[in-house]
């Protein structure tokens, strides 16, 4: 199956069973499940979802050549990876021959401490940047190998970003700040917006569309980017401490809701923090320092 075709498959609907469990998450934290008749019936939202029709089980979708978690081929794979950064005279290498498969389906948790390379990696497994040595495989496709636009397109449909500091356009909206990665992928702006919608139901902004993110708490910042990350229903969501610039209980809300996501959805789920808390959501967890894997762990249950 080519990459496109791959990526064709990703963009089938959201699981109508995940939409509802979070629609009451949601309702449930947020007290507005009263109020809400939407919330109080899911057939509703089933019924106006542009996603389409359930889309559980993406492994499934791959075809046995790219199928992965039990399988032979990782979703990414880090062959021998290193990243030096050059400041005058001086090298720094940041990741020193970094070796990591990560698997469809995986709730991974990159651990270590400050300085430790965490987010050099994020940025790597995010295809943001290329490694200095080594290679970044993204099913099985060597991301070097992408010219920049190539690149884009392969982030843009593949990867889902959350970051601590939220990244939201401070002039947009809510909405329009969902919308934009579709923009990036022409979507047909009609179902754009009932995408949007139907995301900002299920993390709860329904009633904050036209909020700015200025208008907004710092846990409804981070569900707008929840929501966007979900925009183009990527099969993989890579989160930099995401729940960072969070008070605890906001930030075990968006952990169980990305915790539903691989669960329910399948996707893979990869978070790089210095939060030990974090850990108990894992299935796998790499605990990194000075810019090279100490250990890791496979957690039997969550
Ligand atoms: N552009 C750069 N030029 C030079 N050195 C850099 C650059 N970016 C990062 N580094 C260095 O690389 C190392 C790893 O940085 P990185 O940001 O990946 O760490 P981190 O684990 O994410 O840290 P934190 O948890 O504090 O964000 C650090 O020593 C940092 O100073």
């Amino acid at each position: 199956m080519t990459l496109i075709k791959i990526i064709e498959t990703f963009k089938k609907k959201l699981n109508a069973s995940y939409v509802l469990k979070s629609l009451e998450k949601a309702a449930d934290f947020y007290g507005e499940s009263d109020n809400d008749s939407e919330i109080n019936n899911p057939g509703v939202i089933t019924k106006n979802s542009p996603y389409g029709g359930p889309a559980r089980n993406f492994a499934k979708n791959l075809g046995s050549e790219n199928t992965s978690r039990n399988g032979e081929v990782p979703l990414i794979k880090l062959t021998n990876v290193w990243k030096i950064y050059q400041m005058g005279e001086i090298e720094f290498a940041a990741l020193k021959g970094i070796n990591l498969e990560i698997y469809e389906g995986e709730f991974l948790i990159i651990l270590g401490p400050s300085g430790s390379g965490k987010s050099t990696l994020m940025n790597l497994l995010g295809c943001l940047d290329i490694p200095s040595k080594g290679t970044v495989c993204l099913n099985s496709k060597d991301i070097s190998e992408l010219n920049e636009s190539e690149l884009a397109v392969v982030r843009g449909q593949m990867i889902g970003f959350i970051f601590q500091s939220f990244n939201l356009l401070p002039t947009l909206n809510t909405e329009e700040n969902v919308l934009l990665p579709m923009e990036f992928q022409e979507e047909n702006r009609q179902i754009a917006r009932q995408k949007a919608s139907y995301l900002l139901e299920i993390v709860g902004l329904s009633d904050k569309k036209k909020n700015l993110p200025s208008q907004l708490s710092g846990g409804q910042k981070q569900r707008v980017a929840i929501a966007r990350s979900l925009a183009v229903n990527p099969p993989i969501i890579l989160a930099d401490e995401p729940t960072g610039n969070l008070d605890t209980k906001t930030g075990d809300y968006i952990l169980e809701f990305l915790d539903g996501l691989q669960k329910s959805e399948g996707k893979t789920i990869i978070i790089v923090t210095h939060d030990l808390e974090l850990v108990k959501y894992a299935t796998r967890i790499v605990y990194i320092r000075d810019g090279e894997i100490e250990k890791i762990e496979t957690c039997k249950e969550k």
